[in-house]
């Protein structure tokens, strides 16, 4: 059975989830990584988004990524193509991945950026990565380069931030420096530990 162990683990865009992912790893946690997985899918879908969007949003074998994301934040309707296409896949991959690690009985992430989104996982617990929304536009910014337009556009394509931290069951605070985020981690790792020793 998938998702039986399984956590979700969940944020708004750049709000610190694939720093998370590392430290958790680093801490003996396995973490499965759904943007990982959509990025494999649309490697192997670059004749669809030749046929679909056009060939300007490939890049000789690959997908252009950065290009069709500008186009389809900018346009609802390929966004939903784009989301239809691929979001049953990336489920079917990450239910595959699942079962597998169910077989440790042993808790583990699994990275869904629109986990609250899209209400498509049976996963009953998720840590949602937590900053306040004008940290998350300045390490967006920083880390994209994108114009604080195109950043705040994306980010209010998805559920406010104060709004999964009200629906999450935990909080992992990363709304100061590095440091501070590896003593949360830390003690979110710990707290999971005791809830699920044997
Ligand atoms: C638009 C694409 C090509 C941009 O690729 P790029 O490498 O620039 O971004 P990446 O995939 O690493 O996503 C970065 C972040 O953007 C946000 N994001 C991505 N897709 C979406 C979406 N459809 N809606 C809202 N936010 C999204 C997430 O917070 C994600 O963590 C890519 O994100 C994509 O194919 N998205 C559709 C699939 C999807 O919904 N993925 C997110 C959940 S698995
Ligand atoms: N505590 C912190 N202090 C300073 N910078 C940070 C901190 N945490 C993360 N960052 C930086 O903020 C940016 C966003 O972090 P990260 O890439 O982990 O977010 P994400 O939620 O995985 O993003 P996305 O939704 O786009 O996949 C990165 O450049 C990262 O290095």
């Amino acid at each position: 059975m998938a998702y039986e162990y399984a956590i979700a683990l969940t944020g708004g865009i750049a709000t610190g989830k694939s720093t998370v992912a590392s430290l958790l790893a680093l801490n003996g946690m396995r973490v499965i990584d759904a943007d990982t997985i959509s990025h494999e899918i649309l490697d192997d879908s670059v004749e669809w988004v030749r046929e679909t969007f056009g060939s300007e949003y490939v890049n000789g074998t690959k997908v252009d990524r950065t290009k069709l994301g500008s186009y389809i934040f900018s346009h609802p309707a390929a966004k939903k193509t784009l989301e239809e296409y691929l979001h049953p896949k990336i489920q079917a991959e990450i239910q595959k991945r699942s079962e597998k690690q169910d077989e440790f009985q042993f808790p583990y992430l699994i990275d869904i950026p629109l986990f609250f989104e899209n209400s498509n996982y049976p996963i009953k617990e998720s840590v949602v990565v937590y900053t306040p929304e004008d940290i998350q536009l300045e390490r967006f910014v920083k880390r994209n380069g994108y114009s604080k337009e195109e950043s705040l556009k994306r980010i209010a394509s998805q559920m406010p931030i104060d709004k999964k931290k009200e629906k999450a069951t935990w909080i992992i605070d990363n709304s100061k420096n590095l440091k501070h985020l590896q003593n949360e981690v830390e003690q979110f790792v710990e707290k999971i530990k005791e809830i699920y020793k044997k």
